[in-house]
């Protein structure tokens, strides 16, 4: 395992669709590079909660529109131990639920909500003395266009769909594999599909890669082998800045 500590301060944008290894990825490469870490969709989830909450009609664009500026959301930067609150509450676990996640591509479409996060996004990445790994959908194409490092990760719906339903089948405490979990990868897949279109398709900042992104596809990678591209490519990049 390589421990590389990079001299100036560096911003690394991590986009691409759900499962391809956004999060695990930027949380390992920003551990071991000393940098500090931000998970963009956690936020949208968190304001997704919060509509959900106040009983807003997330379908009504511009119900939502009216109420993106009252929750307060507050994202704590350690990639060890990341945290996401709303208005003071640990939001962390309800955000995964499958509510959220079914309503989430309705709410981060709507403009309001877009300015509202992504003015927060840039004022945590500015106030990243040692640096930061931040990832999403829009981060190298719209909310941090100068970042040092762009990367855009890719897989197979297959193995995306694969990697989600094992991780969902985790947290719920599932053992051996079984019918049930072939339908649950299917179902899995198909929602999967379903959110990379809303996101890929909506009109303010939509899921793209930037042209100046280096596209990574995971799918035949492991977890440690993507995180040691990413860790190589800071570092290339940090050799030519010197
Ligand atoms: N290259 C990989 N090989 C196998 N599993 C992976 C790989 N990358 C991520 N995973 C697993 O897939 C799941 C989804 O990864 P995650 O980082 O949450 O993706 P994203 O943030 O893009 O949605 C997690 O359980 C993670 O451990
Ligand atoms: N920069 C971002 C990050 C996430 N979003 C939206 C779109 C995504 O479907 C949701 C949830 O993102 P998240 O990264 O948590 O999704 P996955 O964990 O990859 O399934 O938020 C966004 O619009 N822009």
């Amino acid at each position: 395992m390589s421990t590389a500590v990079v001299a100036t301060p560096v911003v690394v944008a991590i986009d691409g669709p759900s499962g391809t290894g956004k999060s695990s990825t930027s949380k390992a490469v920003a551990a071991r590079m000393g940098l500090r870490y931000l998970d963009t969709g956690a936020q949208y989830r968190a304001i997704t909660w919060w509509m959900l909450n106040a009983g807003i009609d997330v379908d009504d664009p511009e119900a939502v529109a009216a109420a993106a500026g009252k929750p307060t959301i507050v994202s704590g930067t350690d990639p060890l131990a990341p945290t996401i609150t709303v208005d003071g509450t640990d939001v962390a676990v309800p955000i995964r639920g499958q509510q959220v996640t079914g309503a989430v591509s309705a709410v981060s479409a709507v403009p309001e909500v877009r300015a509202r996060i992504t003015e927060l996004q840039r004022s945590i990445a500015a106030g990243a003395a040692e640096g930061i790994v931040v990832e999403g959908r829009d981060i190298g194409t719209t909310v941090l266009p100068d970042a040092d490092v762009k990367i855009f990760l890719t897989a197979s719906p297959e193995v995306r769909a694969a990697r989600r339903s094992a991780e969902l089948a985790g947290r719920a405490g599932a053992s051996a594999p079984t019918a049930q979990a072939g339908s649950d990868v299917a179902a899995t897949q198909a929602a999967l599909l379903r959110r990379d279109a809303a996101d890929s398709q909506r009109k303010t900042s939509p899921l793209a890669k930037a042209a100046d992104a280096t596209e990574v596809d995971t799918s035949e990678l492991t977890l440690e082998q993507v995180i040691e591209c990413v860790v190589t490519l800071v570092e290339e990049r940090g050799r030519r800045a010197r």
